[in-house]
């Protein structure tokens, strides 16, 4: 893999450089809620802009569906970047179309842009290899190299990530590089106890993933909305929880290997649970009650663990030599289900293992519910990427930059 050092070496002066970020930041409404994905690109953007480059940034935000959205502007992490950088960032406020043609074409030595969400175009999510080749082919005449560094990204085979930098010479940024490097400590050479903590709420994506855990870790904590289909798997009455009903037999064969190879698979003894998902906006106090696990009323939606599952999983922490850690434990963004979340990297920040915690809102739950960013081994900007590094798999923005 060529790096942004040889790059530099190589010199970009007046060169465009096309840079793949992963600027996917919380957002409560237009107000960036944790800008850490935004400050992790900015050794890359600066190191080219310092070079002389023309410096395009480009990135997805959330799940739009193929095309425009304002809620998923990439507007305010464009000023958010400007405003790390301490310069002047345009905005483009389309992907390929005029406004990016001509801000691009305006920007002069040293200069950066952002384009919009890469995901208002349905071609850079297309599984259809020639409709992800043409948008890949209309991002590609915006510049004339391609630097690799959303590391979030990286397991995704999306236009800007897979097809884009066959279409340009290409280079991994300083964060993909730092990444890499620590993650690939923990393929190789893991201290034991190795603990791995799940949660979240992208379920089908990082379920699959315990497979390959059941054969690497000593002991695997469940937590967020992971848990309920393990809970139904069980037998159990889950209400209207977050649910992969087609992964209950997956989720049945995980738990019988659990047994018989030893590893901890350690659930949740109670929940947080109530009658509806929390109102975003308002933050609104709710009812949260706390239930056994083996007890959930129908109609009450899990929302977080209990606290005596947060002191379980602290205990089952305290003595890992090496932790990691993937998914909230439950909606922290809500302060009435964020306390199992806060225990989880009390635990992590108390144990002396080598912590590492992965994923665009676990890394933004640690810093906004005021712990120290230095007192974790590494955050990880990617929690799916992660998970499929630890994995083993190729990842098509990994292997597109080796190619
Ligand atoms: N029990 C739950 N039900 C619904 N959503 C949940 C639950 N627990 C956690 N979440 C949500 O999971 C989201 C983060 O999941 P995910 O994207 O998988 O994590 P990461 O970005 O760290 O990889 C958070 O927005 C949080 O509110
Ligand atoms: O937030 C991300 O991943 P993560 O939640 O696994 O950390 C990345 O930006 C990838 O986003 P995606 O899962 O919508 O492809």
């Amino acid at each position: 893999m060529k790096t942004i050092d040889e790059l530099l070496e190589e010199g970009v002066e007046g060169k465009r450089v096309f840079v793949r970020a992963d600027l996917n930041v919380p957002l409560d409404g237009t107000t960036i809620t944790d800008d850490g994905r935004i400050r992790a690109v900015v050794p890359t953007v600066k190191a080219l802009a310092d070079a002389g480059a023309r410096v395009v940034v480009a990135s997805h935000l959330g799940r739009p569906k193929g095309a425009p959205d304002p809620a998923f502007s990439l507007a305010p992490a464009a000023a958010r970047l400007g405003e790390l950088l301490g310069a002047e960032v345009a905005f483009a406020t389309d992907t390929v179309g005029e406004s990016a043609t001509a801000t691009v074409a305006g920007l002069g030595d040293g200069q950066v842009a952002v384009i919009e969400n890469l995901r208002f175009n349905a071609g850079e999510t297309s599984k259809d290899d020639a409709e992800r080749g043409a948008f890949a082919d209309q991002l590609a005449a915006l510049a004339d190299l391609y630097v690799g560094d959303g590391f979030g990204a990286v397991h995704r085979k999306h236009a800007s990530v897979f097809d884009l930098p066959a279409r340009l010479p290409h280079y991994a940024g300083h964060l993909i590089a730092t990444e890499v490097g620590v993650l690939k400590k923990l393929t190789e050479d893991v201290q034991r106890p190795y603990a791995v903590v799940l949660g979240g709420s992208k379920v089908s994506d990082k379920l699959g993933v315990i497979d390959h855990l059941l054969e690497k870790a000593d002991r695997i904590l469940v937590g967020g909305g992971m848990v309920f289909t393990f809970l139904k798997a069980q037998g159990h009455e889950v209400g209207s929880s977050l649910l992969q009903e087609d992964q209950i037999p997956v989720v049945q064969e995980y738990l019988k290997r659990a047994e018989a190879s030893g590893v901890e698979f350690v659930l949740p003894v109670d929940v947080v649970v109530a009658p509806a998902f929390p109102d975003m906006k308002t933050k609104a106090p709710t009812n949260p009650e706390t239930v056994a696990a083996d007890a959930m009323p129908a109609g009450q939606m899990g929302l977080d663990i209990g606290p005596a599952t947060s002191e379980l999983y602290a205990s089952k922490l305290a003595d890992a030599a090496t932790v990691f850690w993937n998914g909230p434990m439950g909606v922290f963004e809500h302060p009435d289900y964020a306390e199992g979340t806060r225990a989880v990297a009390q635990a992590l920040v108390d144990s002396p293992a080598f912590t590492v915690v992965g994923g665009g809102d676990s890394a933004a739950a640690v810093r906004t519910l005021g712990f120290d960013e230095n007192a974790f081994g590494h955050i990880s900007t990617g929690g799916g990427a992660s998970l499929e590094y630890l994995e083993g798999k190729t990842l098509p923005g990994l292997a597109a930059l080796e190619g």
